[in-house]
């Protein structure tokens, strides 16, 4: 087997800073530009807790981690067990691995949001954009996310489909093989046109996402958010929050003057099916202001979901370029389930037809292999890879939190009230559950094992885990295998333009920049 991903990458810690935040965070992804070095409280005061020796002449374990993260955890692992205390990143934390990691993200004395506010700052800079809900543990935007997204993803998925593969053609499009393929520097900014179109178009609706301003707020807003500082004097968030409301405006008045023409005609109103008329229908359940507040919550999700799911994505190209065997498979995976979908609608159109009902345009055989939701579920394979993709990537040291008390793990290790742990990513993605050869990529790992990519467990943390696992990670597996499923059927090969760089690439942390672009060829 390939095993690209063993090997060390190096980074110099001073980079790393940059980018290792983001995966811990969630709702405010690009913090990897915000980084405030206070230092926070540190690791626990149990004297039971080993801390883990430094190198001759280091003062911190950064630069031991960053040189090979899995070689220090493994190392750490062996010497002092699942609990031990470093010196990170400008601060101190206790390290939870194995079936402890469990203990933190079950337990709501643990707190996510804390730690990250504690070491970046960025809470306050968050709340500056919404007028309601700032309770520091509100629900809200997590229950928006679950009970208007998830659920009504079957519906969301053609103009999501629609979206990337429109911005597919625009971005990349034909690339012929007779010309040696064409080289995409950045491939990240093909994503991110992508993603951008087909978040806009669920989020606010295709109206107001035809405005390229409304589309540069979804991809430039990350970015700003690291602009906090100056808080004070010109608040980007704002400025973002302002785009919304001014491409918002005329669209809502129109609506509301076609709803009163309906009401006035006695026919039923057509609801838009965005979440954007779901927040207005919902005004009082969410405790909105104003049209201000409804965009704040709007840039909010934005800012959760785009560049998250625009880096995975690019990532993803990567290794699919890595492991160009496995597109074999992928593409008659794909061949496959549209063709059982398809002989699937003819046998319910005959029976319909021999019954002499009518054929209703749901079953029209024109949508016969549009790649809905429901076909991209069955895609198991393409499923996996992604999960695969996932367990290998993410990076190895996240996700910290905050204790608010003492809390005593079920070893009886205490972690003290103030004292911050962070989630050791290797024993949990290179632990027993995850079936042999632990440290290669192998795609089909997941097939047949009742472990779809949005199952969160303490085997798959990506995503989190527990009450506040990102509840966008429907969403999110619906785009990625998308977007894998159209890149596998229009390209024949995806190259890496300095294979050198690959295991960086492979390796790169959520937000940094790729060290090498992609050669995309057609299929003829
Ligand atoms: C590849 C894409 C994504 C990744 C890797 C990701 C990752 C995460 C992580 C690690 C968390 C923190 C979980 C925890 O604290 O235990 C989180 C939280 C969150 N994510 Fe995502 N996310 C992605 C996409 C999305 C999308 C598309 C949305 C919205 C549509 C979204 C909305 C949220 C929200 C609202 C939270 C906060 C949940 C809470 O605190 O209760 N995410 N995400």
């Amino acid at each position: 087997m390939l095993t690209l991903l063993s090997g060390s990458t190096s980074m110099a810690p001073t980079d790393a800073l940059k980018v290792a935040i983001p995966l811990g965070l969630g709702l405010a992804s690009a913090a990897y530009l915000t980084i405030k070095l206070t230092a926070s409280s540190g690791f626990s005061t149990d004297k039971s807790i080993p801390m883990a020796s430094l190198r001759p002449g280091e003062t911190t374990h950064d630069k031991e981690y960053f040189e090979d993260q899995d070689a220090f955890l493994q190392r750490c692992e062996e010497e002092y067990g699942p609990v031990f205390n470093i010196h990170y990143m400008g601060t101190s934390y206790t390290v939870i691995s194995g079936a402890q990691i469990r203990e933190v993200f079950l337990n709501e004395d643990f707190s996510s949001s804390d730690a990250i506010e504690e070491l970046t700052g960025m809470r306050t800079f968050l709340m500056s954009m919404i007028k309601s809900n700032r309770e520091v543990d509100s629900r809200v935007i997590h229950e928006i996310v679950r009970d208007n997204i998830s659920p009504n993803l079957a519906l969301f998925t053609p103009r999501i489909v629609k979206e990337l593969e429109k911005n597919l053609e625009k971005e990349l499009g034909v690339c012929p093989a007779e010309e040696g393929g064409k080289l995409v520097e950045k491939p990240v900014l093909v994503l991110q046109e992508m993603v951008a179109n087909a978040m806009a178009n669920v989020f606010v609706g295709p109206e107001i996402a035809k405005s390229r301003k409304v589309i540069d707020t979804f991809i430039t807003v990350a970015g700003d958010f690291g602009k906090r500082t100056e808080i004070n004097v010109l608040n980007p968030l704002q400025v973002h929050v302002q785009v919304l409301v001014d491409a918002a405006t005329p669209v809502i008045l129109e609506r509301r003057r076609q709803e009163a023409e309906a009401i006035e005609q006695g026919i039923e109103y057509q609801r838009p099916d965005d979440i954007m008329q779901r927040f207005l229908d919902n005004f009082d359940k969410y405790n909105f202001v104003d049209l201000e507040d409804v965009c704040g919550h709007l840039l909010i999700l934005i800012l959760a979901s785009v560049h998250t799911t625009t880096d995975t994505s690019t990532n993803l190209l990567y290794y699919m370029a890595a492991y160009p065997q496995y597109m074999d498979k992928l593409l008659e995976e794909q061949q496959q389930v549209l063709d059982a979908i398809q002989q699937e609608r003819e046998l319910l159109r005959q029976d319909l037809l021999s019954k002499g009902e009518a054929i209703d345009a749901d079953l029209d055989p024109s949508h016969d292999r549009d790649l809905s939701a429901a076909a991209v579920k069955r895609m198991v394979h393409m499923d996996s890879f992604v999960r695969e993709v996932f367990r290998n990537r993410t990076e190895r040291l996240s996700l910290m939190h905050h204790a608010r008390k003492n809390i005593k793990l079920s070893s009886g290790i205490v972690i003290s009230k103030g004292s911050d742990v962070i989630i050791n990513m290797r024993s949990a993605h290179q632990g027993p559950d995850q079936g042999e050869d632990v440290t290669e990529f192998q795609p089909w790992r997941f097939v047949g094992k009742s472990k779809p990519a949005t199952k969160v467990g303490v085997d798959f943390l990506p995503f989190g885990m527990g009450r506040h696992a990102c509840p966008g990670r429907f969403l999110a597996m619906q785009e990625l295998k998308t977007i894998g499923v159209l890149m596998v059927s229009k390209y024949s090969k995806i190259e890496v333009q300095d294979p050198k760089k690959l295991k960086t690439v492979l390796r790169s942390r959520l937000g940094e920049p790729t060290a090498t672009g992609l050669i995309f060829t057609s299929r003829s």
